[in-house]
């Protein structure tokens, strides 16, 4: 069990490194405390407290990105000759970015931080308050201001997409983003060119939302990011097969509308199962690039909160929203945590008539409704757990393809350290061989971590022994000119152990050999 004080201390320093400008330590200390919660997520069974721990792993998750985004603009900022600079505030001063506080996060993974059946709806104060926190203040639309009207143009669309660099999510934990679509295999982020062929031409690409809860709809439209999730299928190493499978289940239904029908219809839902840190949320967010359509990242612990009512009315509203964008691909995250066997002891009425109104809802996506331009709103549901035993046996059928993630091979581990290490030196005596050999059993993410860790070790030696004054003294180049060796790469693997058990991959195989649908 993870220590919550432990915990509270890794996320006060990785705060107060980013208040220093530390960024990258910051960024380790947010990434061991998120490494620490999926390791307490990985024991918790209780969807209730499931979803708060992922309540506070996407709020920290938001941090980190902030602080990334921080570390990049300043490096961007350096390498502007001085002369070239444009007279702007600090750095530290530039986002508008507020830190949650630390007592807002439960205390215990057990004790309740509300009434654990009456969660507050999210008000407009909170929404705004997370869009600062993302950085991305009065970048959003409301309805008021046409995001709804009719009209809007894909090219607009797009466009948005183009203006915004960083990323922000979301206080519904909703998030859709319109990004460049590409051919396949293309490059990085691609030019806003259509799925349908209609962007340049400035078509109408999405209708009005004409449900019932516009303020529901509102409150989530408020949080359609202005930016593509800009990770491409070179980002995601190795899972060939799986990029393969989304390509097809995905993004040709697409790109090729007419030839998806009938018995050849887009399946309705996809599932990608597996260990944690295998590369699933980022796989989803591939897909979202390659497509070019309208990304909703909704985390199931927001769809699983108890606001009296309010959330049935949110997943309805959610596909309503994702027709009134389609071609939409809706991607929810532990999906377990939403959708675990009905009728589990515990079962809340609320979480059970969540999962009925998911049931229907992806039932409904049967994408026969047209634009008005006769093209087919093409709405795609991809789930994504660690648990998929626990989901229940309804949506497992409706999610038709269930595609296995699994564990990084030999060539797909090489292949992650090479992308890890892109922007930094790499000295020649490191030997990926040896390295892919010596880390069989690691997850995706384990090997970021191992990485990670290598890529600080020059640092480390640097300022061993030195006093706060006598670090911030020193040069940054020189703290940074040594290439990543060897040797700090068997330092990182003799610290970074692999965190998913033999037992857990052994149940995985088991579940795909029974109801994988690849
Ligand atoms: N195949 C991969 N290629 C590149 N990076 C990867 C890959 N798999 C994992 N990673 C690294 O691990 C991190 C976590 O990956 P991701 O969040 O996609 O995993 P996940 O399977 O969704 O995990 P979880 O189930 O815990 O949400 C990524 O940010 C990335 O750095």
């Amino acid at each position: 069990m993870v220590g919550t004080s432990e915990l509270q201390d890794h996320v006060k320093l990785a705060r107060d490194y980013a208040l220093e400008g530390f960024y990258d330590s910051s960024i380790i200390f947010f990434d061991g405390a998120i490494a620490q919660i999926n390791k307490l997520l990985s024991t918790l069974d209780d969807p209730l407290d499931r979803a708060k721990w992922m309540n506070v792993k996407k709020a920290l998750t938001e941090e980190t990105e902030v602080v990334k985004q921080l570390d990049a603009e300043r490096r961007a900022f350096k390498d502007i000759p001085l002369g070239r600079r444009p007279p702007s505030p600090p750095i530290s001063t530039k986002s508008s970015f507020v830190f949650q506080p630390l007592d807002e996060y439960p205390t215990s993974s057990g004790a309740p931080m509300d009434d654990p059946d009456v969660w507050r709806p999210p008000t407009r104060d909170n929404a705004n308050r997370r869009t600062a926190r993302g950085g991305q203040v009065g970048m959003r639309k409301s309805p008021q201001d046409g995001a709804w009207a009719r009209g809007a143009t894909r090219a607009g669309a797009s466009g948005r997409g183009a203006k915004a660099a960083g990323s922000s999510k979301s206080n519904t934990g909703v998030r859709a983003s319109t990004a460049g679509k590409k051919g396949p295999g293309s490059g990085k982020s691609g030019k806003a060119d259509s799925v349908n062929g209609d962007a340049e031409d400035g078509k109408s690409r999405r209708g009005q939302y004409e449900g019932p809860d516009s303020d529901l709809a509102a409150m989530l439209e408020r949080d359609v990011l202005d930016s593509t999730p800009g990770v491409t299928w070179d980002d995601v190493a190795g899972l060939t097969e799986a990029k393969r499978l989304l390509e097809e289940a995905v993004v040709l239904p697409l790109w090729m509308p007419e030839y998806f029908q009938g018995i050849r219809r887009p399946w309705k839902g996809i599932l990608m199962f597996g260990p944690p840190g295998t590369g699933k949320t980022l796989l989803a967010k591939a897909v979202a690039t390659e497509c070019g359509t309208t990304f909703f990242n909704v985390s199931s612990a927001t769809l699983a909160s108890k606001w009296r009512g309010e959330s049935e009315r949110m997943v309805r509203c959610l596909f309503d929203l994702a027709r009134a964008y389609a071609p939409s691909t809706i991607f929810i995250d532990e999906i377990d945590s939403l959708c675990n066997a009905r009728g589990a002891s515990g079962e809340h009425e609320s979480s059970r008539r969540v999962k009925s109104e998911l049931l229907v809802q992806v039932d409904g996506v049967s994408n026969t409704s047209t634009n008005e331009d006769g093209s087919r709103k093409i709405v795609m549901v991809l789930a994504a757990t660690n648990f998929p035993w626990d989901i229940d046996e309804a949506l497992r059928r409706r999610l038709e393809k269930r595609i296995y993630i699994p564990l990084p091979n030999s060539e797909s581990r090489k292949e992650l350290i090479r992308i890890n290490l892109r922007t930094v030196e790499v000295s020649s005596d490191v030997d990926m061989d040896e390295i892919a050999r010596r880390t069989e059993g690691y997850s995706g993410d384990d090997l970021t971590n191992v990485c990670r860790d290598a890529s600080l070790n020059g640092m480390r030696r640097k300022i061993a022994g030195k006093t706060r004054d006598e670090i911030k003294s020193m040069s940054k180049d020189d703290i940074s000119k040594d290439p990543v060796a060897m040797c700090d790469f068997e330092e990182a693997i003799s610290k970074v152990q692999p965190s998913v058990s033999a037992a857990d991959i052994e149940r995985h195989e088991k579940w795909f050999s029974e109801f994988g649908s690849a």
